[in-house]
């Protein structure tokens, strides 16, 4: 059976304030349908944890593998990949603001529960999921889309239309860490409780027609100071998700 692992996008992205070393974030979170990899448990018999895919790092660093060392603990999940491999085909750009990795870490943690009976809830997979990515929640819940907080951690549905979403990516690659710091030593603010609430009631379009692509995310700044060549990029109509380096637009009813 294979499974899709939808991109995402942030249509907007605040920050709340800050906990520890990490930033507590206010987001929209919006599943992409047109932009997926796509997984698969292939039958083989192999001595150790087996993933096949284009990926740009090692499988150490890989948020499948991540995701097995946190499921393994419960019965059946070692012996299952004693006789499978996983097995992705990577269409979502990495370093891309699009959750490409956390997308495929939520998707492999539902399908091992759902092959391997575990009778885990989405609860029980999100708490796991949130070790290896502040992504992964929402992906482990798998909405349309979703009002996002903490750290990414609280996920709430958001009823909406299904949203037409155009992608572009530049070849940047946004690192993700360095524009948190970047925001963090010079472009620090932090949203109301109040206008985080407004904006969690609005319609992803409503908030689009009356936000740029500055407003709307508070990384875009800090990705621009890092990554000037991203204004290059930065047409009318479009907007930036998470720390880069994608532009989006929503095409329904243009
Ligand atoms: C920015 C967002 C918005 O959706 O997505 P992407 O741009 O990756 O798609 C996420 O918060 C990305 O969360 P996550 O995927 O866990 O970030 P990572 O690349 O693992 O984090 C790299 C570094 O960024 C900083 N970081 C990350 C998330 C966060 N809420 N606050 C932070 O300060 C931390 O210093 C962390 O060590
Ligand atoms: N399964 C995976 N898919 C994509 N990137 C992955 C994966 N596992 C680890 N990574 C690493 O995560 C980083 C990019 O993560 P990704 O989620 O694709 O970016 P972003 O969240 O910015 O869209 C890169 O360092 C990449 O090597």
């Amino acid at each position: 059976m294979i499974e899709k692992s939808y991109a995402k996008v942030n249509i907007f992205l605040k920050i709340a304030g800050l906990r520890g070393n990490y930033h507590e974030l206010v987001s929209r979170f919006v599943k992409v349908y047109n932009l997926y990899d796509t997984i698969i448990f292939e039958k083989s018999k192999v001595d150790s944890f087996t993933v096949i895919g284009n990926f740009s790092c090692t499988l150490e660093k890989n948020t499948i593998y991540k995701a097995y060392l946190e499921i393994k603990r419960f019965s059946g999940v070692e012996e299952f990949f004693k006789n499978h491999i996983v097995k992705i085909e990577k269409n979502i750009p990495e370093f891309a603001g699009l959750g490409g990795g956390s997308s495929n870490a939520a998707v492999f943690l539902n399908m091992v529960n759902n092959y391997c009976n575990l009778g885990l809830n989405k609860d029980n997979l999100s708490k796991i999921g949130e070790k290896i990515g502040a992504d992964v929640p929402f992906f482990i819940y798998d909405y349309d889309s979703a009002n996002v907080s903490g750290i990414g951690e609280i996920v709430e549905k958001f009823d909406e239309d299904i949203l037409d979403i155009e992608i572009f990516t530049p070849k940047i690659e946004c690192n993700t860490g360095e524009i948190f710091k970047i925001f963090r030593e010079s472009f620090y603010k932090e949203i109301s409780y109040e206008d985080s609430k407004k904006l969690f009631l609005q319609s992803s379009k409503d908030i689009l027609s009356n936000f740029d692509i500055k407003s709307a995310n508070d990384l875009y700044e800090p990705a621009k100071s890092i990554y000037p060549s991203l204004e290059n990029f930065a047409n009318k109509g479009w907007f930036f998700s998470g720390s880069g380096s994608s532009f989006f637009r929503i095409n329904n009813g243009k």
